[in-house]
């Protein structure tokens, strides 16, 4: 049997007395802290006149939550600050009130003798506070390159022309040149990613740097890496806040540490004057018990559950082993080394190749997988393992509907047992279980995602990071529930950049390296240093070190992944953009050709010129559609305002010339736009109604307002109007030249300068644009702005077409407007398309919508075309991506792990 072993030894310092905390000594912590506010304590670097951050009297509630009471903070000049406290303390709440993301209640902040007046992140970031924050900032459908530049204060910008030689320069400040900064960060390892993020936020010579979690990702040297980084930036002068649970850490680089329990303060001690025994009690409140369980017994250790024979996939292989029941085998290995692909493919994604047993069937897929028993648990909360649209209790129980229903009916009596069950089990600590998942803290936000997949009785788990932003209480509950299930049977296989974790969990740890397992430690002798010289050896053995592996591994794997093998292949893969415009002239063009086999007077000088003509104000309004849809908004009144437009030009342009008639059609179109815009706006983002109802309601106000201008088609517009707006350059209506070129002028500069980038960050993901600085609001309040003046423009150009003021013209643009860009390669998610993308899906709108006529078709086939050619472009745009992801992955495997085999894992 394997001897227990100690957290303490592993989780922090190396010669940490072993910790039972008795109830005297959380007697004397209540006597002689004071709650409220921390105590000065003297040691610690020397301290300047001006602290970096003071927090005065701050508290702020949830509800009947109350995250923080009423406490004062202060950082030095020059120190890294250790902040720790149990899941839901409040330590993120204090680093979102600094930050600017998060609203006090009551109190006030100071950066750098400068009040925070308003609390946004660019106010703080201005006064001199970076922030790394807990789940992140990292825009994955960025470059490496547009990150680090979103991150940094506006002041310290490069042109943005410059970006990718300004971010080279900078990744090698920090000696972290191995990042290719023109890859997508997506491609970067979480550990890289961290990094990559303190990297960013240490660019702006910070005068505060809050550090939230930021090392849990990271595996022994990049922790290395990430410390010194602190206490550098510290050594010239930075004040550093260090959020953590790996208490090892704090002892390792914090000069002060303050403790938070339950949002109350607890206190402020130099790094000598507590030990890790004292600051468990502090966080707790209370004696804790902190061993690890008892391994598994031989007898304990039952038939393979789980076995791979040559598995090998996107990342790793070929990797032979067998997992039995009632072990818990450990993954470990320098960051980056193919743990996680390896840990997915034995659950089959992808289906990878080789074979793969569960319990003695083969499976080649995630479903039979998940069915024959097998779980998986990432480690990206956000976007595997919770479901964010869900409360507390709909993520608790949504693996185990089946067994709480009765007759496929929900019982709410089981469901309320098992959520209790959860929540006492894994001590969850939680307003009401009907909250948002969101509204819990990180480690809270873990529980649950360990509940839910537990509460699924799996005979195989595969779990990423178990206790990433667990406390060390809740940490001690979890290994125990691991060891409990294990106990009753259940193989567990888990990985993670703890080594300590592993060394104190673990039946058995295997050693991988570039996506082979090199070697097996058994548990019983494992420790920290044991598992971290492993990869050591093993980087040894051919010549390079730790860091050389993973800078092969970067070189080797990404510039593959970025450069695929064939022209063609590599324009999809760095060009989708274009590889989509490419498909929509495709789709012209074949759809044209059909037309003039079946009727040869199709592609006469007057019937494109009618196409282009009836695709003219619809690329007019699918631009102003896409203005909004690129930051992630949609706007259904843009056809009912082309309609209000119309009705106005009857009145307003009767009889002036063309260019008068442009000017007054212009100006009217901008105080309509701003006018509709702004309601729209201030609905969507100050009254935060969902965008698609908002704007339903301002089109029924809007077709309102039109059938009052004119119930029924009334009053001529301009002929000279009319004229000037559908006269041509050849076949095509000139305004569709004019139009193009603007376009084409509008996605350079959405491509080319740091405001497009912003406007894409916005619409690729609200929250960590804003965390970064970009105004998110109001760069959406404007886009309504702008989408409505753009749908007045259309309606000008559809009043040159009717010529009568008629404002139901424009209801029949409300739904092609959506799919015009959507055509065009754009996103209702956003972040994704462009202008001259639009103006292609309307032509190709246009044909749909004129061809059965031309053909002799009704109406109906009409329709019928339309909704069937925006289905086909959108199934080849997600299946060609989701291929080509899979085709270059599989060839970058066989290239970098051509032969190497793993034998010491079979188990
Ligand atoms: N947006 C929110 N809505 C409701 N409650 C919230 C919200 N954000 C935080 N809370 C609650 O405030 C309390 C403090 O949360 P906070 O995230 O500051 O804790 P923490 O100490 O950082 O925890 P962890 O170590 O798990 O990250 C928790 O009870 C949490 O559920």
């Amino acid at each position: 049997m394997g001897r227990p072993a100690r957290l303490t030894k592993q989780l922090v310092k190396p010669n940490a007395i072993p910790m039972k905390v008795s109830q005297e000594s959380e007697n004397l912590v209540s006597k002689t802290v004071p709650t409220g506010r921390p105590d000065a304590v003297a040691s610690g670097p020397s301290t300047d006149a001006r602290l970096p951050l003071v927090a005065k009297g701050i508290s702020k509630s949830y509800g009947v939550v109350r995250a923080l009471q009423q406490g004062d903070f202060e950082l030095r000049r020059g120190e890294v600050h250790g902040l720790v406290g149990e899941n839901g303390s409040g330590k993120s709440t204090l680093v979102g009130i600094v930050s600017g993301t998060v609203r006090p209640d009551t109190g006030t902040v100071e950066i750098d003798g400068s009040s925070c007046t308003r609390h946004t992140p660019w106010e703080s970031q201005r006064h001199g506070a970076l922030t790394v924050f807990q789940d992140g900032s990292v825009l994955t459908d960025l470059t490496v390159a547009q990150n680090l530049y979103l991150g940094t204060p506006v002041s310290q910008r490069p042109a943005y022309r410059r970006v990718d030689q300004w971010a080279s320069e900078r990744v090698r400040d920090f000696g972290l040149d191995r990042i290719p900064v023109t890859a997508l960060a997506d491609t970067l390892s979480p550990g890289d990613r961290q990094l990559l993020e303190i990297a960013r936020a240490l660019m702006a010579k910070p005068a505060v740097l809050l550090l939230d979690e930021a090392t849990s990702a990271l595996d022994a040297a990049g922790v290395a890496i990430a410390l010194d980084l602190m206490s550098r930036a510290a050594a010239d002068g930075c004040g550093v806040v260090f959020v953590t649970h790996r208490l090892s850490e704090v002892f390792r680089v914090a000069d002060r540490i303050s403790v938070l329990r339950d949002g109350i303060w607890q206190g402020t001690y130099g790094r000598d004057e507590v030990d890790t025994n004292r600051l468990v009690e502090l966080m707790a409140g209370t004696s804790v018990d902190v061993e690890f369980p008892d391994r598994a017994r031989p007898d304990e250790i039952g038939e393979p559950l789980l076995a791979a024979s040559e598995l090998r996939g996107i990342g790793y292989g070929p990797v032979d082993l067998a997992i039995r029941a009632g072990e818990i085998v450990g993954i470990a290995g320098a960051d980056d080394n193919g743990q996680l692909e390896l840990l997915r493919g034995l659950a089959a994604i992808d289906v990878p190749d080789g074979r793969l047993d569960v319990k003695g069937s083969p499976v080649t897929s995630f479903g039979q997988s998940v069915g024959a028993g097998v779980a998986l648990l990432s480690s990206d909360r956000r976007r595997e393992s919770l479901f964010q649209s869900l409360a507390i209790r709909e993520n608790l129980v949504v693996g185990v509907l089946g067994k709480l229903s009765t007759a496929g009916v929900l019982s709410w009596a089981k469901e309320k047992g098992q959520v209790r069950e959860s929540v006492d089990t894994f001590g969850i600590r939680l307003g009401s279980a009907e909250d948002p998942i969101t509204s819990l803290s990180g480690g809270n936000q873990q529980k649950v995602a360990l509940g839910r997949v537990l509460a699924t009785e799996p005979d195989v788990l595969l779990i990423d990071e178990p206790t990433q932003g667990v406390d060390v209480r809740s940490r001690i509950d979890i290994y125990h529930m691991l060891r409990d299930s294990a106990k009753r049977g259940l193989a567990v296989v888990l990985v993670s950049s703890d080594a300590s974790e592993l060394a104190g969990l673990c039946d058995r740890i295997l050693v991988a390296s570039r996506g082979v397992i090199v070697a097996e430690l058994p548990g019983a002798t494992a420790t920290e240093e044991r598992i971290v010289e492993a990869f050591a050896v093993e980087s040894d053995r051919s010549g390079e070190d730790a860091a050389a592996v993973r800078t092969a591994a970067a070189e080797t794997v990404v510039p593959e992944a970025a450069k695929p093998p064939g022209a063609l292949r590599q324009l999809v893969r760095n060009h989708p953009e274009a590889m989509r415009l490419g498909l929509l002239v495709l789709m012209l063009v074949a759809l044209g050709a059909y037309t003039q086999s079946r009727n040869d007077t199709f592609l006469t000088s007057a019937s494109l010129y009618n196409v282009l003509l009836f695709a003219l104000p619809l690329a007019a309004v699918a631009a102003a559609e896409f203005a909004v849809m690129f930051v992630g908004g949609i706007d259904v009144s843009v056809g009912a305002l082309m309609g209000v437009t119309v009705a106005l030009l009857s009145f307003i342009v009767t009889t002036t010339s063309l260019i008068g008639g442009l000017v007054v059609s212009i100006l009217v179109a901008i105080g309509v736009g701003i006018v509709v815009g702004s309601v729209n706006a201030t609905l969507v983002e100050r009254v935060r109604i969902s965008p698609v109802i908002a704007t339903i309601a301002t089109l029924g106000i809007l077709q309102g307002i039109g059938l009052l201008l004119r119930p029924t088609a009334a009053g001529s517009i301009s002929l000279d109007l009319t004229n000037g707006l559908t006269s041509k350059i050849s076949f095509i209506p000139w305004p569709m030249v004019v139009l193009a070129v603007l376009f084409l002028i509008a996605d350079r500069l959405l491509r080319s300068t740091g405001q497009g980038l912003r406007l894409r960050a916005t619409g690729l993901n609200p929250q960590f644009a804003y965390r970064l600085g970009v105004n998110a609001p109001r760069l959406r309040s404007l886009s309504y702005v702008v989408c409505s003046i753009l749908a007045a423009f259309a309606g000008i150009l559809l009043a040159g077409q009717v010529g009568v003021g008629d404002s139901t013209v424009g209801n029949q643009y409300t739904l092609l407007a959506i799919a015009a860009p959507i055509l065009g390669g754009a996103s209702l998610l956003g972040g994704r398309g462009t202008f001259i993308g639009c103006m292609l899906g309307a032509i190709l709108l246009a044909m749909a919508q004129t061809m059965p006529t031309t053909l002799g078709l009704g109406d109906g086939a009409s329709f019928i075309l339309t909704g069937a050619l925006t289905l086909i472009a959108l199934l080849i745009y997600t299946t060609g991506a989701a291929k080509a992801a899979r085709t270059y992955g599989r060839t970058i495997v066989r290239k970098v792990m051509p032969s190497r085999r793993s034998s010491p894992a079979a188990g």
